[in-house]
C-alpha cells in the first residue's frame, strides 16, 4: 500500500532512472497525447465501476485514474504541490 505521495516520488525515480520495463517510462514516451487517451479511458472506468461493479473494483478503478493522472503531471512538469494549492 502508498499514498498519493509516496507513489508521485515513486514515478519521479522512475522518469529520472528510466529503468528496463517500466511501464510509466513507456507511457511517458507515449506523450501527453497517449497519456490523455489513458485517463479518459480510466475515468470512463472509473464511471462504469461505480454504477455497475463492487465497491473494491471501485477503487481499483479510481487508483489506476490517479495512476495515470500522476503519469501527466510528471508529463507535464508538475508537482502535488501544483496541485494541492487549488484543492
Ligand atoms: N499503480 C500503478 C498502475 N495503475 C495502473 N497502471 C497501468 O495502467 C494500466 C491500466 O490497466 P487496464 O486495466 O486499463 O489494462 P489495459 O487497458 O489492458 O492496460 P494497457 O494495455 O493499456 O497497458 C495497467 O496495465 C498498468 O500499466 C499502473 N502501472 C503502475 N502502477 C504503479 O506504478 C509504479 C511504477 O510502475 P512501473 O513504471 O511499471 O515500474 C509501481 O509501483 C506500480 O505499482
Amino acid at each position: 500500500m502508498k499514498t498519493f505521495d509516496e507513489l508521485f516520488s515513486e514515478l519521479s525515480e522512475k522518469q529520472a532512472l528510466r529503468p528496463e520495463g517500466s511501464g510509466t517510462v513507456r507511457e511517458l514516451d507515449a506523450g501527453v497525447h497517449a497519456i490523455g487517451k489513458k485517463i479518459v479511458e480510466e475515468a470512463a472506468e472509473v464511471w462504469m465501476a461505480a454504477e455497475y461493479q463492487s465497491d473494491t473494483e471501485t477503487a481499483e478503478e479510481i487508483s489506476q485514474l490517479l495512476y495515470h493522472l500522476q503519469v501527466m503531471m510528471l508529463a507535464k512538469g508538475l508537482s502535488p504541490a501544483d496541485i494541492y494549492r487549488h484543492l
